[in-house]
């Protein structure tokens, strides 16, 4: 299977904000951005690995920006590693000023998809070769992040979680 970098499954879609998807405050309702994201990481994933692709968890979210009623908002995706037959999806959420258009950074997330069969049994997934100096940073980082959701999921006994070890005890 040929190794594909980032740029292959890049996923960027824009919407703006409308009445029925603010809270209390007339900001984005979190649910609904993180609907968006789960959709544009999707396609990311489904691009990396020309396959169904259902979401396996949610990492990590940061809201750090609230997004106003009316704002024009982009979500961009893109594969940030791929090992078997998982994907690491790095989400980035901009804001767009109305009057000048510069983008602001309102939030960021990282979602783990599964690429599956017509049976939802995991199959392979090509490599990835990240090539920006952000692209290889964020692919670093990844099997620190995926030992984490692993062991939070009861999946991975915190022994074997050698990347997470590594952090808090020098040999
Ligand atoms: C786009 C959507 O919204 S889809 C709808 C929401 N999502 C779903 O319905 C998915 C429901 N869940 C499932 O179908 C299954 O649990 C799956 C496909 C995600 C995983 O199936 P499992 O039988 O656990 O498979 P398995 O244990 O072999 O894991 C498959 C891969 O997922 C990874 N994985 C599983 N759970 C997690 C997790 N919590 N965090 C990170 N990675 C995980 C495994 O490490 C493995 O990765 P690798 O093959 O790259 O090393």
């Amino acid at each position: 299977m040929e190794a594909k970098t980032p740029s292959a499954s890049r996923t960027t879609m824009t919407d703006m904000v409308l009445p029925s998807e603010t809270n209390a405050l007339q900001n984005l309702f979190g649910g609904e951005l993180l609907a968006r994201m789960d959709r544009a990481a999707s396609i990311a994933a489904g691009r990396h690995s020309r396959r169904i692709t259902v979401t396996a968890s949610v990492n990590h979210v940061a809201f750090n920006l609230a997004i106003p009623l009316g704002s024009v908002v982009t979500v961009e995706a893109a594969v940030s590693r791929a090992y078997n037959t998982s994907m690491e999806v790095y989400i980035d959420v901009w804001i767009e000023d109305r009057y000048n258009g510069k983008k602001t950074k309102a939030n960021e997330a990282i979602y783990t998809f599964v690429a599956v069969d017509e049976t939802g049994k995991p199959t392979e997934v090509p490599e990835l070769l990240p090539e920006t100096k952000l692209e290889i940073s964020r692919y670093e980082g990844a099997l620190r992040r995926k030992q984490l959701s692993l062991v939070l999921a009861g999946k991975m006994k915190p022994e074997n979680a050698t990347e997470l070890k590594a952090l808090f005890i020098k040999n």
